[in-house]
């Protein structure tokens, strides 16, 4: 059985671990680097990336996490794709780096701070209920970048080899697709966890 970890530091990280045990694998809430030697897969929740990145910083998790994600899968939601992203609009300073995107905040402006919307998203044959929190979009993709989904022209959902992105909350609704997808590229991931 795989092992998804969810990463606890901030943020919405109860309704990961409900998905995660939702498609049949093991969750465990993340809190300390050694943690991350058994899991196969992170996801790093929604919440507020600059806040995340302050207890990211005090429990000394950037450089463990970037390595993490050299060789194992890592799902970010929001301010997780945030924190994911190459770059950073606005001349802000990026944070893991993990995949070519250039990722700008609360890009869908004050008057649309929460919505939701169907999405189309490939290969998935109905639409998904995406729920929008002061979401940021992916402004620009570098060519080996899979796009998945665009809202009115954004780019919303993506993905570069073990490396996905949404913009949205799938965690916030019961539609599980997302988190079997991410089950799909652990799968497929050659490097197995210690455990
Ligand atoms: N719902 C969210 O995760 C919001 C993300 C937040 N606006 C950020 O930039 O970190």
């Amino acid at each position: 059985m795989k092992t998804i970890g969810v990463l606890g530091l901030q943020g919405a990280v109860q309704e990961h671990v409900s998905h995660i045990d939702a498609v049949g694998c093991k969750s465990v809430v993340v809190k300390t680097v050694e943690q991350l030697e058994h899991i196969d897969g992170l996801i790093i929740p929604g919440g507020e990336s600059t806040t995340m990145r302050r207890f990211i910083d005090q429990y000394g998790f950037l450089e463990p996490l970037m390595k993490f994600g050299k060789q194992k899968p890592i799902y970010g939601t929001c301010a997780g794709m945030v924190l994911l992203a190459n770059r950073l609009a606005g001349g802000e300073k990026p944070h893991l780096q993990l995949i070519d995107i250039t990722v700008k905040r609360n890009a869908f402006g004050r008057q649309r701070d929460s919505f939701e919307a169907k999405l189309n998203v490939k290969a998935m044959e109905t639409p998904f209920p995406a729920v929008f929190i002061r979401a940021p979009f992916v402004e620009e993709a570098g060519a080996n970048v899979e796009i998945l989904a665009e809202y009115e022209g954004h780019i919303v959902a993506a993905r570069q080899d073990h490396i996905l992105v949404t913009a949205f909350h799938p965690e916030l609704t019961d539609d599980t697709r997302f988190m079997k997808l991410f089950l799909q590229m652990v799968k497929l991931n050659k490097s197995a966890s210690t455990l």
